[in-house]
């Protein structure tokens, strides 16, 4: 029973990082689906927030099917592990961009996690090389993510695209008039800002049952779900690889927060060098910057929670008093 309620107050207090006692409405939250590789790009931004000296914890929001032993590893890197269900777009004949995209609609769960009042959300293959706590300022009731770049090969299904229209450089090629309207500005969903909310969550459930799934899956429906209330944040909050190539005049390596390995080949843990790009002098900085931090051991919760542990609020026998209150009275038999 001790060590169960040892687990949950290490769990409730994250990576350590919690004064004991104080309310943590906010966190990080990731996405874990399958048992593949993607665990390791949860491991390791565990351990890039963790250098970058977060004051918030790592929420990993994890399909059924991921494995005993990888949520193991997640929770011993300090990471609070929620198990939540599937969410599956109605019956459709539409081609994903990637076929694996129907599983990212379960991102959706995370809307129900309203025990954080405000939570940023870390795909599996980005990592956070400087601090971004300071988004949690950010006001409310609004969106904020980053704006995505219509240039690659997996959009040649849409007419920007096929006209090469970018928001990433809307003086290049102008929207024509003859097509309408302008379309919306439109954010990658590999990290957002956003508010938990019970009523949003039932709302993005009943409206996905009507809504004809398309190629980029939940991110177009978060796209279109949240239009009104989007605010782009700067590109150095999250950097889709494809912009090295495709808007080169966007970036300022030097000045990148936050990486997202979603370009075709590009994720650190399935590098191979071959893939279109994949060549370049930036990629390969970036693939080892990111296994520098993967393969830090110096960044290991386990090392931490020793440092910490000499903190007495941290201690087994202040933990079991902290958390006392939340553990019912065994009920007389
Ligand atoms: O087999 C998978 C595929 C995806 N994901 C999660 O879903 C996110 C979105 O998929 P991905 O990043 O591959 O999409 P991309 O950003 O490359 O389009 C990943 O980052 C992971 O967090 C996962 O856990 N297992
Ligand atoms: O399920 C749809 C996915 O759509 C997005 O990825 C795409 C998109 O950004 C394109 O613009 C890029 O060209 C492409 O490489 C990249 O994979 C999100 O990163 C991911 O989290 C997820 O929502
Ligand atoms: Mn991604």
């Amino acid at each position: 029973m001790a060590s169960q309620i040892m687990n949950t107050a290490m769990n409730n207090t994250g990576r350590g990082l919690a004064k004991a006692g104080s309310i943590q409405s906010r966190a990080y939250v990731t996405f874990l689906a399958g048992n593949g590789d993607y665990v390791k790009g949860v491991v390791g931004l565990a351990k890039g927030l963790r250098k970058v000296g977060t004051a918030y914890p790592l929420v990993v929001a994890v399909l059924p099917d991921v494995p005993a032993e990888h949520r193991r590893l997640l929770v011993e890197q300090g990471c609070i592990v929620r198990e939540i269900e599937p969410v599956y777009p109605p019956e459709n004949q539409t081609n994903f961009a990637m076929a694996y995209y129907v599983i990212n609609y379960s991102k959706l769960r995370i809307w129900e996690f309203v025990e954080y009042s405000k939570m940023i959300y870390l795909d599996g293959d980005i990592q956070v090389y400087e601090n971004i706590d300071h988004l949690f300022d950010l006001p409310e009731k609004h969106f904020y993510a980053v704006m995505d770049c219509f240039c690659e090969k997996t959009w040649n299904h849409t007419p920007q695209y096929k006209i090469g229209y970018c928001q990433q450089c809307q003086d290049k090629v102008k929207w024509p008039k003859q097509l309408g309207p302008k379309p919306p500005l439109y954010f990658n969903a590999g990290m957002f800002v956003f508010e938990p909310s019970l009523p949003t969550y039932h709302d993005l459930l009943s409206t996905l049952k009507i809504t004809p799934p398309t190629p980029f899956a939940e991110q177009d429906f978060l796209n279109m779900f949240f239009k009104d209330i989007y605010k782009p944040i700067p590109n150095v909050y999250n950097l889709v690889l494809a912009m090295l190539w495709r808007h080169p005049e966007n970036v300022k390596l030097n000045k990148v927060k936050v990486v997202h390995y979603c370009a075709a080949g590009s994720k650190p843990w399935r590098y191979t060098g071959e893939e279109q790009n994949m060549d370049r002098e930036d990629i390969k900085f970036l693939v080892k910057k990111w296994w520098d931090v993967y393969n830090d051991e110096s960044l290991d919760y386990k090392a931490n929670t020793a440092a910490e542990a000499k903190d007495e609020r941290l201690t087994p026998g202040a933990l079991l008093k902290a958390t006392a209150k939340f553990v019912a009275a065994p009920s007389a038999a």
